[in-house]
C-alpha cells in the first residue's frame, strides 16, 4: 500500500495547476444515462473515484471514451472523455460496485427517468457519518416513483409511463439528493419545483451541462430550482468546473507554510467565504486572470473560528484542512462541524504530530502551538488525509501518511504538485 513521505519545513513558492472538480465530475459523468447520444466532458481530473465511476457506467451499457490527448502536458492531466449510453444494458447498481463510492447510488435518478425501472443498492454509513438516502427517496417518491427496499436493495419504479412534475422542498438541504432529483425531473412529465435545493457550484454545473442536453432548467445556484421536463435529451459537449476543495485545500497550504502560489485554472468566486476565513487568519489572496495568488502576510497565523455550512457557507470538505492551519495559529480558535456527525477523524492523527485539539459534541476546539513534529499518521477519509500533509509541511522533521488510497480518491497528483513549489513530499510505494 502506497505512503506519501513528507519532510516538513519549506514554503511552498510557484504555480499549482487547479483540477477539474471531482464533485462536478461524478455527477455529469451519471448524467450520460439520460441520452443515447454522446456526451463529451473536458477537464475530467485523474483520480480513483472518476475511474471508479467509469467502470460502473460501463456496467449499465455506457462506452468510455477517453482523448489520448492532454492538454498542456506539463501542467494538467485534463481529459476529454466521451460518453454514449445507446442503450442501458444493465438497470441493477450491485451492492459490490454501490459500496465502494457513495456517488454511484446516484444512477438511481437518470435510471428510473429513462427506463422507468432500476434496483440500486443502498449504499450503507462511511467514515464521515451515517449518510442515510432518505432525502433522496423522498424526492423520488414525489415525482411518483414507487420505491421499495428488498434485501439491501432500492427498487424503484416509474409507473402511469413515466415520471411526474411536481413540487417539492427538501427538509434538509442535500447535494446529492439535489443532484438526483434534478437529473430525474428532467424527462418527467410536467414541470418540477425544487425548493431548499442545494446552492453548490456543482449542482449548478450539472444543470448547466443537462440545459446543453436540452434539458429546461432555471434558478439554479439558487434554493429554488425549476425543471419543465423534456421527452428526451440529447449529447452536448461541456467543461468540468474547477475544483474548489483543491484550490481551498492548496491556499490553506500556503498560509500554513509561507511562502507565494499562483493557483491557476480556478476561480476565487468559487470560494468567497473560504477565502474570507483564511483571510482573517493572516493570508494575503488576490485573484488573477486565470485563478488566484496566495501569500501569507508576515504576521503568522491568526485563530479564527469557522461553523462548516451548505454552500456559500464555509465548506465541510475543507474543515480539515482548516483544522490543520488553526493548529499552528497564535491562539484559540474553534472549529464546528454542522454536516457530518462525525467527520474528526483526523483529530487524534492531528495530536500525533503535537496538535492541541479537545472535542466538545460538534466542535473542535484548537490551542495553537508554536511548532509540530513529524510522525506516523494515518489517513482516515479524503479530506483528513489531505488535512495531514498539510500539518506535514509545516512539521519539523519527517511524516508518512499511510492509507493514501483516501487521497488518491480527491487529488491529482498531489505529490508533483507540491514538490514544484519547493515541498518535500514523495509517493512510497511498497
Ligand atoms: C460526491 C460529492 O459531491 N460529495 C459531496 C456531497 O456529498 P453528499 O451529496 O453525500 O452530501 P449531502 O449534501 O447529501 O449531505 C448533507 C447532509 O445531509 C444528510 N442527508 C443526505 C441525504 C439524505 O437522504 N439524508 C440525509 O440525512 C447527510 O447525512 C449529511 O449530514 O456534499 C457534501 C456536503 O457538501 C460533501 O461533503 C461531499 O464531498
Ligand atoms: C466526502 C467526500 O466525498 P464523498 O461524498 O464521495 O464521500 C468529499 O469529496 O470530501
Amino acid at each position: 500500500m502506497d505512503r506519501i513521505r513528507i519532510v516538513g519545513g519549506n514554503e511552498l513558492n510557484g504555480i499549482i495547476p487547479i483540477s477539474g472538480a471531482k464533485n462536478a465530475a461524478l455527477p455529469l459523468m451519471i448524467a450520460s444515462l439520460l441520452t443515447s447520444d454522446t456526451l463529451t466532458l473536458e477537464n475530467v481530473p485523474h483520480l480513483a473515484d472518476v475511474e471508479l465511476l467509469m467502470r460502473i457506467l460501463g456496467n449499465h451499457g455506457v462506452d468510455v471514451a477517453v482523448n489520448g490527448r492532454r492538454e498542456r502536458q506539463e501542467d494538467s492531466y485534463a481529459r476529454t472523455i466521451h460518453f454514449t449510453c445507446r442503450t442501458i444494458v444493465d438497470t441493477t447498481a450491485p451492492y459490490e460496485l454501490v459500496s465502494k463510492m457513495r456517488a454511484s447510488f446516484w444512477v438511481i435518478g437518470p435510471l428510473l427517468a429513462r427506463e422507468g425501472h432500476c434496483r440500486v443498492s443502498l449504499p450503507g454509513g462511511c467514515a464521515i457519518g451515517t449518510r442515510p438516502v432518505d432525502l433522496f427517496l423522498e424526492g423520488l417518491a414525489a415525482l411518483g416513483a414507487n420505491l421499495e427496499i428488498d434485501g439491501g436493495y432500492i427498487n424503484a419504479t416509474a409507473p402511469n409511463g413515466g415520471l411526474i412534475g411536481t413540487r417539492y422542498t427538501f427538509p434538509k438541504v442535500s447535494v446529492g439528493a439535489t443532484h438526483v432529483m434534478m437529473m430525474a425531473a428532467t424527462l418527467a412529465r410536467g414541470t418540477t419545483v425544487i425548493g431548499n435545493a442545494a446552492r453548490e457550484p456543482e449542482v449548478a454545473d450539472l444543470a448547466n451541462c443537462l440545459n446543453a442536453m436540452g434539458a429546461k432548467i432555471s434558478g439554479h445556484g439558487t434554493s429554488t430550482i425549476t425543471i419543465e421536463g423534456v421527452q428526451s435529451l440529447s449529447g452536448a459537449r461541456h467543461r468540468v468546473l474547477p475544483d474548489r476543495i483543491e484550490t481551498g485545500t492548496y491556499a490553506m497550504a500556503v498560509a500554513m507554510t509561507g511562502g507565494d502560489v499562483v493557483l491557476e485554472n480556478t476561480d476565487a468566486a468559487l470560494l468567497e467565504t473560504a477565502f474570507e476565513t483564511l483571510r482573517r487568519a493572516g493570508a494575503e489572496i488576490s485573484p488573477t486572470n486565470n485563478g488566484v495568488r496566495v501569500r501569507r502576510n508576515g504576521a503568522g497565523i491568526r485563530p479564527v473560528d469557522v461553523v462548516t455550512d451548505p454552500f456559500p457557507g464555509f465548506p465541510t470538505d475543507l474543515q480539515a484542512q482548516f483544522m490543520a492551519l488553526m493548529t499552528r495559529s497564535s491562539g484559540i480558535s474553534h472549529v464546528t462541524e454542522t454536516i457530518f456527525e462525525n467527520r474528526f477523524m483526523h483529530v487524534q492523527e492531528l495530536a500525533r504530530l503535537g496538535a492541541k485539539i479537545s472535542l466538545s459534541g460538534q466542535t473542535a476546539k484548537i490551542e495553537g502551538v508554536p511548532r509540530l513534529k513529524g510522525a506516523p499518521v494515518m489517513a482516515t477519509d479524503l479530506r483528513a488525509s489531505v488535512s495531514l500533509v498539510i500539518a506535514g509541511l509545516a512539521a519539523e522533521g519527517e511524516t508518512v501518511v499511510s492509507r493514501v488510497y483516501h487521497l488518491d480518491r480527491g487529488f491529482e497528483r498531489l505529490e508533483e504538485k507540491l514538490t514544484r513549489c519547493g515541498a518535500i513530499v514523495e509517493r512510497v510505494s511498497e
